[in-house]
């Protein structure tokens, strides 16, 4: 045995600070990513721009309906608004402590109901690494977990890196919601505004909580 050295754990352990993390944009693919042909698809819109409206694909849009994204195939030009991802820039939102949640995310502007709040971004990982990674983050004590299942063989994991929506927390009564897109071929994950909410309130969705065994607190 060696003398012993003294140690300090770094700040974000002890003083319960979130685990750093690595901002990112858009998906991370550590797995094959799995894109469709636009003609596998075939979700296109009939809609076209009408004189005096400034916009093109509202509630009626084809491909809203079937939370597709507009492509190049559709004819609706460049007016089009249903685009959520590419064209609405995300909500202003800010970091917070809860009470007995961890770390929290409210809302730093009003945000009107049916709007894009953010997209549920991190690593995709297939549903091996998935298991890896839970039986390790199992073994190392963790309990905040950031996996979002995409589907059976698709995972994106916000773990180590992903944007501030890796710190929104479960409600049984939400004001959030996500929502699978088809962005150009490829499953997006949208988190969007179920009701109108107000500057301040924390931003939550129904995490659906089936497996990953979490002492849930009524938010
Ligand atoms: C996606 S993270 C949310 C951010 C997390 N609170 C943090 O501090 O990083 C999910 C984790 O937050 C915690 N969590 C989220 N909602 C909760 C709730 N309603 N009650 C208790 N814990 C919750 C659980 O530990 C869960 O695994």
């Amino acid at each position: 045995m060696g003398t012993p050295v003294d140690f300090e754990l770094p700040e974000w352990f002890t003083k319960e600070k979130p685990a750093p993390y690595s901002f990112i944009r858009r998906n991370i693919y550590l797995t094959k990513r799995m894109k469709r042909r636009l003609d596998d698809d075939g979700i296109f819109c009939s809609c076209s721009p009408s004189p005096g409206s400034s916009v093109v694909c509202n509630k009626d849009c084809h491909c809203g309906m079937l939370l597709s994204s507009c492509s190049s195939g559709c004819k609706c030009g460049s007016s089009c608004i249903n685009k959520p991802f590419q064209n609405r820039p995300m909500k202003k939102m800010k970091l917070v402590q809860t009470e007995k949640c961890g770390s929290g995310i409210v809302a730093d502007e009003d945000i009107k109901q049916g709007e894009f709040v953010i997209e549920y971004v991190g690593e995709v990982i297939d549903d091996k690494t998935c298991e890896e990674r839970l039986w390790n983050m199992k073994h190392r004590g963790e309990t905040n977990f950031y996996l979002c299942e995409i589907n059976r063989d698709m995972v994106i994991d916000a773990t180590y890196k992903g944007n501030k929506s890796r710190y929104i927390n479960h409600s049984c009564s939400p004001n959030t919601e996500m929502q699978k897109w088809i962005i150009d071929g490829e499953t997006r994950i949208g988190i969007f505004a179920t009701r109108d909410i107000k500057k301040g309130e924390h931003l939550t969705y129904d995490y659906h909580l089936v497996q990953i065994k979490i002492v849930t607190v009524v938010l």
